[in-house]
């Protein structure tokens, strides 16, 4: 379904699906577009600041290749990229690099609470904007089985925190408050409010 609000299709420089289908929900045509940066965290920086840096930095690499590859094409177009850190008491838990790592992650958000930061962040050939969703995940108690388990379903490797919540993940979450699609990966409302800016809807 097309979104008459975003008549244009614009590039998104994202190698997750998840985005994609996300975007594709409210109605947005994209194309792609593959970006490599340094995702390393800076001395002493604050996890909501460093997913702002992040976002920001996908969507002017993502630019910058853009202008220099097709410089014609871009001229009305717009590019999106964002960023989704989990973070536990301050301390932002990247994707886990193997089992054991998963389970010692899920072991700390099992029964607790946590944070999921998403930075979403869009340029044009006027101006970059961005915004950040943050969202309070509340994990039920879970046993040393159901941990296993779940890691072993491979399901949150390639995820910030080692979980979906998209998938068998939501089993063991509670609650949450704040935006769903934020957890996933691209806050929607946030985009549709960066979108209008783009589009003068
Ligand atoms: C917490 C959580 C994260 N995730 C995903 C969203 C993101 O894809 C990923 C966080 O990693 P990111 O580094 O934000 O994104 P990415 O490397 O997958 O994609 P790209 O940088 O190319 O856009 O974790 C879920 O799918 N479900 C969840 O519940």
């Amino acid at each position: 379904m097309t979104n008459s609000l975003f008549p244009q299709s614009i590039f998104l420089a994202s190698r997750s699906p998840r985005r994609r289908e996300l975007l594709s929900q409210i109605g947005v045509q994209y194309e792609l577009i593959d970006i490599e940066i340094d995702e390393s965290v800076r001395e002493s920086e604050k996890p909501i600041d460093y997913v702002n840096r992040m976002a920001w930095e996908k969507a002017q690499k993502g630019w910058q290749k853009l202008t220099a590859e097709m410089p014609n094409k871009v001229i009305n177009k717009a590019l999106l990229a964002a960023d989704t850190s989990v973070v536990l008491n301050d301390k932002i838990l990247g994707k886990p690099l193997n089992l054991n790592q998963a389970i010692e992650m899920l072991s700390q958000l099992a029964g607790n609470s946590h944070q999921v930061m998403t930075s979403v962040a869009i340029i044009n050939k006027d101006w970059i904007k961005q915004a950040a969703s943050v969202t309070k995940v509340h994990f039920g108690a879970m046993t040393e089985k159901e941990i296993l388990a779940y890691c072993q379903s491979g399901e949150g490797a390639d995820k910030a925190g080692g979980y979906a919540i998209q998938g068998i993940a939501a089993q063991h979450i509670k609650a949450i408050e704040g935006s769903y699609s934020g957890v996933v990966g691209l806050p929607l409302f946030e985009t549709g409010e960066l979108l209008k800016l783009h589009f003068g809807a």
